[in-house]
């Protein structure tokens, strides 16, 4: 049987679409998938019209991905923002030579300016000098240290306004699971942060960095490129085999399988904890009018749960609560 498209009911189905689990065409699926974005700008508030924006670019999907749509929604929606690429080389051969050559490809087909900074000229030291010195473990550490302050000096050479990085959904409940089984209180209800380094700490204000793909499934990133045939540089890291990050990817796609909704509920969980609301109450501990038992309800939910059983509705209620 065809089955249609359950955005426009007039094409077939190409897809189950990995962010709602409903079928989609490939063109509803272009269209959900840039306006979404699109609204993660608006509602933020990320731009303002004639800033300058550095979009940090690496070659690999995301930010390949992220290339391509904000130069289409910039004409698109007219935001008037100027672009710019920049490009950080860790210097690790075999990886970031090979893709820094696609980044030089989008520079051509976006036409775009396109500045490249290397760890070696900033710091006298390239990752594979790094990892000669330290190893496979915690080299993560330095590269992504020293990438920070990388992006920042390309960032203040190029007189941008703005910094803007690939990092999606997967990315930020990564961050934000990394930094809870660490116990970085501190940095725990800032994992996600649609914007970060605005207002500094102590006041000290310091380039803004977004994150356009917030609330970006990962899956739908991959399928996008692919679908427009984007060219982007697809290999893993050589030195991150061992990174804690790639346990925390692992545990979340884990979990995933289990509860689809995962990556999005852990963003949520986040956002909850940076702006807790406030309306929201505790609930009042009471005796439960069946059991007399404390509960946090009229009813307690063991004679909740008991009561769905005798009634031959335990199915339903587990559901419901689910
Ligand atoms: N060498 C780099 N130069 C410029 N930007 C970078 C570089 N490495 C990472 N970034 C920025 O940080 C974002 C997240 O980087 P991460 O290391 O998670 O890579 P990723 O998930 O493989 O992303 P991508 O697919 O864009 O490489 C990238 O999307 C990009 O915007």
């Amino acid at each position: 049987m065809v089955k249609y498209c359950q955005s426009c009911n007039v094409q077939k189905a190409f897809m189950v679409r990995p962010k709602t689990g409903n079928l989609i065409c490939q063109n509803c699926f272009f269209q959900a998938f840039e306006d979404e974005i699109h609204h993660t700008i608006i509602s933020n508030q990320m731009f303002k019209p004639g800033e300058k924006i550095a979009i940090a670019a690496s070659g690999g999907k995301d930010s390949t991905v992220l290339v391509h749509v904000i130069t289409l929604l910039n004409k698109k929606y007219n935001y008037g923002l100027n672009l710019y690429l920049l490009s950080i080389d860790e210097g690790i051969k075999g990886y970031r030579d090979d893709s820094l050559e696609t980044v030089k490809q989008n520079q051509i087909t976006y036409q775009l300016d396109l500045r490249i900074l290397s760890y070696k000229e900033l710091f006298n030291w390239s990752m594979d000098e790094v990892v000669a010195q330290i190893g496979l473990n915690n080299n993560c550490t330095y590269c992504g240290v020293f990438r920070r302050q990388a992006l920042d000096r390309g960032a203040i050479q190029l007189g941008v306004d703005k910094i803007i990085t690939g990092h999606n959904a997967d990315d930020m409940a990564e961050t934000f699971l990394m930094n809870l089984l660490r116990g970085d209180i501190f940095r725990l209800p800032k994992s996600t942060a649609i914007i970060t380094g605005d207002d500094g700490d102590n006041g000290i204000a310091t380039l803004p960095r977004c994150k356009p793909f917030k609330y970006t499934y990962e899956k739908e990133i991959v399928m996008y490129a692919h679908y427009k045939k984007l060219i982007y540089f697809s290999t893993e890291c050589t030195y991150s085999p061992n990174a804690f990050r790639g346990h925390v990817r692992e545990l979340i796609k884990n979990l995933e399988a289990i509860r689809p909704s995962a990556v999005i509920d852990l963003i949520h969980s986040c956002e909850q904890l940076d702006a807790p609301n406030q309306n929201q109450k505790m609930p009042q501990k009471q005796l439960c009018q069946k059991c007399n038992l404390l509960s946090s309800n009229k009813i307690c939910k063991a004679c909740t749960l008991l009561e769905s059983l005798n009634q031959g509705r335990a199915k339903q209620i587990l559901q419901i609560q689910d």
